[in-house]
């Protein structure tokens, strides 16, 4: 029985000692790693919040004061000491605790969302709240270094600095990197306030003589300390925050828990915005994650614990991108890399390798990263954005007015596009064949196998008057499957028997419509399986197919509504095509975490559930009760 089973409520953590406290964390950082050994997860950001989320809360009173974390990857030891305990070897299971934030989970939790550099902003509201409502309640939001470099975060901090009545603490969770370290003036900024404490030393100094003076050094001393801000500018230049107008406290260790209490105290006491600039190491307590070269675990996968060996993965479709975009690079010197922070999980670090010059990290800044392949674009070059596929949902009006406007050949790579599972309802990438369907313009393929990710990317980069967009999941890609015709623009992969059912399957759905082609054709039904390659915009050899048959069925791993299936639907409507339809998609909801397949299944996208509907549809065609087709909500 450790010190963590008598933690049910954050309040339990009062009554402990300080070498309680210090037990509590080498406890701690011991259930994050055998834990996360077992399940995978954000090992690395939470091992470096152990002693700041401890200190975090004994000082705050959650839940009336709130918590905002930001990404909310580092959550994990908030969860421990806010009575999840139990529950923790459930991390990231199916039926178990999110890796995220969860309002269901928790009175203790708020955001859920694991987009990057929104706590500040849902701080500020917060905190407006309980000014206006006025209750006496406090929000700390902890924010890491490189969300802070998401534009978001310093629209908030624009607010919050004039926002003088909120009871606001921010904690500027400082490890110098995202995945990597991180980029940008900000980091400049930020490094030279972590190396910069000369005048809390010069105080501290100054404060240790004075007090020694029998008598007078007290005094001496509050009116030295009253002139701090004054020697502050003597001794250091004005940090970045406090140009804004804000007050900044720091730099303080983040490991040490007693120092950070102090500083949130006085915080705390400020009664009105103020940052907290905390020191700290990814992976901090766990040498194979401190010394682990890419990323110091951010986030890795099942692990030996004696050694840090991940369990192999095998190649997975951001290899073959990775590949694929080095032999672009080589091929087309005008073809230049863009990365949102994630240089490695979206399969560019090779391209960087071989080509520094033409490779862009621009911290977690999706919006900038469009906008400025918008000028790369319009500067006469050919840039790729590779971002997973549910951060780009935040760049939608740059992708529209910025390139799609102006005619901008620029390419997009969404990796982790579809369902992605792990991490839950705000990291599956089942938005984007909707929303990309309203820009003008723009051309999107779903390739079924790395064969087609290849050739569709070398399609996609011939491009250069319109956005074009390659989108594949997370993930081991099928074995290559070969077409055994063509209809227009479109892989015709199966075509057998009558007429009777046009499967048309998108991107990562073909291999799982072969399956559902043998299962038909053991039942004595015709089935044409068409892969689209480009699904914007439709294919007018679909439509004329579509005509010919007496069923149309698409499925997509996106989102049932405005997906490729509803334009489908919406064409062949057009083109006065009346043969009925059924629509398979995502349903159009937050999904709980779980495993793909998992998940695939219960959305009826797995093998059999689709035979099983299509023979039924079938079955309702031939006998005239074709209304009952609706597109399947
Ligand atoms: C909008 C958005 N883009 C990218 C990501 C992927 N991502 C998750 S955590 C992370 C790095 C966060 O770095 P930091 O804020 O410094 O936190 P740390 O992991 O260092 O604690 C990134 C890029 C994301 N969650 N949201
Ligand atoms: C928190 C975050 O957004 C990333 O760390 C993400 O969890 C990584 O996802 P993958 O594991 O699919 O690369
Ligand atoms: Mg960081």
């Amino acid at each position: 029985m450790g010190l963590l089973d008598s933690i049910a409520t954050p309040r339990d953590l009062r009554g402990l000692s300080d070498d309680q406290l210090s037990d509590l964390a080498a406890e701690i950082r011991d259930v994050l790693i055998s834990t996360c050994a077992r399940t995978g997860g954000h090992l690395g950001p939470n091992l470096g919040v152990v002693e700041l989320t401890l200190a975090v809360h004994r000082v705050f009173d959650s839940p009336r004061d709130r918590v905002v974390l930001d990404t909310g990857h580092q959550s994990y030891v908030h969860k421990l000491v806010t009575g999840r305990a139990d529950q923790f070897s459930t991390l990231r299971q199916e039926g178990g605790l999110s890796g995220y934030p969860s309002q269901t989970e928790s009175e203790h939790d708020i955001v859920e969302n694991s987009h990057a550099s929104t706590s500040l902003s849902y701080a500020d509201g917060l905190a407006k709240a309980y000014a206006i409502r006025g209750e006496d309640r406090h929000v700390v939001a902890v924010i890491g270094d490189g969300a802070l470099t998401g534009g978001m975060a310093w629209e908030a901090l624009n607010n919050i600095a004039i926002a003088r009545d909120s009871k606001l603490v921010i904690v500027v969770n400082d490890n110098e990197r995202s995945y990597t370290p991180t980029i940008g003036g900000l980091a400049t900024a930020l490094t030279r306030l972590r190396t910069n404490p000369r005048y809390e030393q010069v105080l501290d100094l100054v404060k240790k003589r004075l007090n020694q003076v029998p008598g007078v050094g007290g005094a001496a001393y509050d009116t030295l300390h009253a002139m701090k801000k004054g020697m502050k500018d003597a001794l250091a230049p004005q940090g970045l925050f406090e140009d804004l107008g804000l007050k900044y406290v720091g730099p303080v260790d983040g490991h040490d828990r007693a120092a950070m209490e102090e500083v949130l105290t006085q915080a705390k006491k400020f009664g009105g915005p103020v940052i907290v600039h905390a020191i700290t190491r990814k992976g901090f307590g766990y040498d194979p994650a401190e010394r682990h070269e890419a990323d110091q675990f951010h986030a890795p996968g099942p692990f030996d614990v004696q050694n840090g060996a991940e369990k192999p993965k095998g190649r997975i479709w951001t290899d073959h991108f990775s590949d694929a975009v080095v032999r672009l690079g080589e091929r087309r010197q005008d073809v230049v890399a863009l990365t949102a922070a994630m240089m490695h999980p979206v399969g560019l670090d090779e391209f960087q390798r071989r080509f520094p010059g033409r490779t862009f990290d621009v911290g977690i800044a999706e919006q900038h990263a469009v906008t400025s392949a918008a000028g790369l674009a319009m500067g006469g070059l050919h840039p790729v954005f590779a971002v997973y596929a549910t951060f780009l949902n935040r760049a939608f009006d740059q992708v529209l007015m910025d390139v799609a406007l102006h005619k901008c050949g620029v390419t997009f790579v969404l990796d982790r596009s579809g369902v992605t599972g792990d991490d839950g309802a705000s990291h599956n990438g089942m938005w984007d064949m909707s929303i990309l369907q309203v820009v003008p313009g723009l051309r999107l393929a779903a390739p079924r196998d790395a064969a087609r990710l290849a050739e569709l990317l070398d399609e996609a980069v011939l491009v250069d008057d319109a956005p074009t967009v390659v989108r594949f999941p997370k993930g081991p890609p099928p074995e290559d499957m070969e077409a055994v015709g063509r209809m227009g623009g479109a892989d015709v992969m199966v075509r057998e028997g009558e007429k009777d059912v046009l499967l048309v399957a998108v991107g990562s759905m073909v291999s799982t419509a072969l399956e559902v082609a043998d299962r038909l054709v053991a039942q004595g039904i015709g089935v044409t399986v068409v892969d689209p390659r480009w699904v914007k915009p439709v294919d007018p050899a679909v439509v004329e197919a579509a005509r010919e048959h007496r069923l149309v069925v698409s499925v997509e791993d996106n989102g049932i509504v405005g997906g490729c299936g509803s334009v489908l639907l919406q064409t062949l409507n057009a083109e006065g095509v009346t043969t009925p339809v059924r629509l398979h998609g995502i349903p159009q909801e937050f999904l709980e975490h779980a495993k793909r397949p998992v998940i695939l299944t219960r959305a009826g996208l797995d093998a059999q559930s689709l035979a099983r509907s299509i023979v039924e549809d079938v079955s309702a065609v031939q006998h005239g009760h074709d209304e009952a087709l609706t597109p399947n909500a």
